[in-house]
C-alpha cells in the first residue's frame, strides 16, 4: 500500500515538473514572438527619422559657421530653444526632464559633427564655401520646424514605456541606425537619453 502510494506520488511530482517545464517553454516562445504593434513601430520609426533629420542639418550649420567664423557653441541659442521646449513639453504632457536631456543631446550631437567637419576643413585648408547656407534665414528655421515635431514624437514614445516589445524594437533600430550612420558617435549621443529610459 505504502509502495503504491509512494509511486503515485513521485509520478505526480514528475508530471507536475513536465507541466511546469512546458509552461515555461511556451511562455518564453510566446514572449519572443510578441511583436511591437504597428502603431509602436510607426512612433519609433518617426522619432528615429526625425533625430537623423535634425542631425543632417549639422553640416549646413558647420558650413555657415566656417564662413562666418561664428563659434560652434552657441549657448544663448540653446537656451532659447530649451525655453520653447519646456513650454511645449508641458503643454503636451512630456516629461520635462526627458525633453531637456533629449534636446541637450541633440545640441551635443550637432556640435560633435560640426567640430569633426571644422577639423577636417582646417587640415585641408578649406577656403570659405561659395554660397554657404545662411544660419539665421536658412538653417535655424529648419531646426525650429523640427522642434515641435520632435516633442510630439517624444510624447508618443513615452506612451510606449510599458510595452517591452516596442522598447526592444526601438533598441534594435537605434543600434542599426547608429551602426549605419556616417556620424555614428554623434547619432549615438543624440539617442543616449532615450536609450537610458
Ligand atoms: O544654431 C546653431 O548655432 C547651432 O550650432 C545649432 C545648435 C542646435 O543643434 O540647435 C547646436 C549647437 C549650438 O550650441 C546651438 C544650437
Amino acid at each position: 500500500m505504502n509502495r503504491v502510494s509512494l509511486g503515485a506520488g513521485s509520478l505526480g511530482l514528475r508530471r507536475l515538473g513536465w507541466i511546469a517545464a512546458g509552461l515555461l517553454i511556451s511562455g518564453v516562445v510566446l514572449a519572443a514572438d510578441r511583436q511591437a504593434s504597428d502603431e509602436a513601430r510607426e512612433t519609433v520609426d518617426g522619432l528615429l527619422g526625425q533625430v537623423e533629420q535634425r542631425l543632417a542639418v549639422a553640416p549646413d550649420v558647420a558650413m555657415a559657421k566656417w564662413n562666418s567664423g561664428a563659434p560652434i557653441n552657441a549657448p544663448e541659442r540653446e537656451a532659447q530653444i530649451l525655453e520653447r521646449v519646456v513650454v511645449e513639453a508641458q503643454q503636451q504632457g512630456v516629461d520635462q526632464q526627458l525633453a531637456r536631456a533629449f534636446f541637450q543631446d541633440q545640441f551635443d550631437a550637432s556640435k560633435a559633427v560640426q567640430q569633426q567637419l571644422h577639423q577636417q576643413w582646417q587640415q585641408a585648408s578649406q577656403p570659405p564655401f561659395d554660397n554657404p547656407p545662411d544660419l539665421a534665414s536658412d538653417v535655424r528655421p529648419q531646426l525650429d520646424t523640427l522642434t515641435p515635431q520632435l516633442i510630439q514624437s517624444l510624447h508618443e514614445y513615452q506612451s510606449l514605456e510599458d510595452e517591452p516589445a516596442a522598447l526592444q524594437y526601438f533598441e534594435d533600430n537605434a543600434a542599426r541606425a547608429v551602426a549605419d550612420h556616417e556620424y555614428a558617435e554623434a547619432l549615438e549621443m543624440a539617442l543616449s537619453s532615450l536609450r537610458e529610459e
